[in-house]
């Protein structure tokens, strides 16, 4: 049987002085969008970083398509990561980025770069340079280079952050076209309606710990049934299951849901 797309037992992460992930157990099978949300500070960017190998659990074990990832060489076949801020470089035209890219990651499919940038409407300015693109399209390429070695976990962190509405639809869209090709999607974000749309599992992360799971469907009719006031939303879900986090700056309150930072 094949291994789960991410597993992850006891994971734990502590700094100096806190704890950022408490003894996480995941499993999400492969072909699987699954949403991460927490407030600010409830450890989503350390789990991210654990899982991309950027840095090394305290604790407990994580497998990304049934390699751990303390074996770096052997995961980073496995994984595409968009982080916040898409690594490109201003000087170079987009498919030069693309090249160079394709060069680290032995990528020499020119047909599926040309594809990848035609489906995501980069085509045309691919022999642009990237200072030239607005964020939207920075984030597309961000997602292509991501996407070039045909991951079979796909990492986003806020991958419609800063983006205007249709810039983010763009992006959104993207997406649900990547996870029907059965690459898992590992999505962490703040806006909650993205999770809504696209997310078959979400998983929520307070202080560290993952204090609730399931589908969005699921969470919203438990909301429903316990619910003394809200509507049953995910944002009732969210409230509530977060309510206890020690921050009072959660991300609720900074952002409202469907705000796009
Ligand atoms: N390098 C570090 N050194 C010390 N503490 C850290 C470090 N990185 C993260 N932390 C702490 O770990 C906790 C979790 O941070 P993390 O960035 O993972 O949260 P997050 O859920 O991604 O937050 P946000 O939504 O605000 O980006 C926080 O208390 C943070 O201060």
């Amino acid at each position: 049987m094949c291994p789960p797309a991410i597993a992850t037992e006891g994971l734990r992460k502590e700094f100096d002085d806190a704890v950022a992930v408490r003894d996480l157990d995941l499993s999400i099978p492969r072909g699987e969008i699954y949403g991460f949300l927490g407030p600010n500070g409830a450890g989503k960017t350390t789990t991210l970083r654990m899982l991309t190998t950027l840095t090394t659990p305290t604790a407990g074990t994580a497998h990304i398509a049934g390699e751990s990832v303390g074996d770096r060489a052997a995961v980073v076949e496995h994984l595409g990561f968009l982080p916040e801020q898409p690594p490109v470089y201003g000087e170079l035209t987009g498919r030069e980025q693309l090249e160079y890219v394709a060069g680290l990651r032995d990528v020499d499919d020119w047909d599926h770069v040309e594809d990848l940038l035609e489906r995501f409407d980069l085509a045309g300015d691919a022999d642009r340079r990237v200072e030239a693109y607005s964020k939207g399209m920075k984030q597309k390429l961000g997602l292509v280079q991501a996407l070039l070695h045909r991951p079979d976990v796909l990492f986003l962190d806020e991958p419609t952050s800063g983006l205007d509405p249709r810039a983010a639809r763009t992006v959104r869209d993207v997406i649900a076209e990547v996870a029907r090709e059965e690459t898992t999607i590992f999505l962490s974000t703040h806006i909650l309606p993205v999770v809504e749309e696209l997310a078959d599992t979400v998983g929520v992360l307070s202080d560290g710990r993952l204090v609730t799971e399931g589908s969005p469907a699921e969470l919203t009719r438990r909301a429903e049934d316990g619910a003394e006031a809200g509507d049953g939303s995910l944002e009732d879900v969210f409230l509530d299951v977060t309510a206890e986090a020690p921050s009072g700056d959660s991300a609720v309150e900074a952002d409202a849901p469907g705000t796009q930072r």
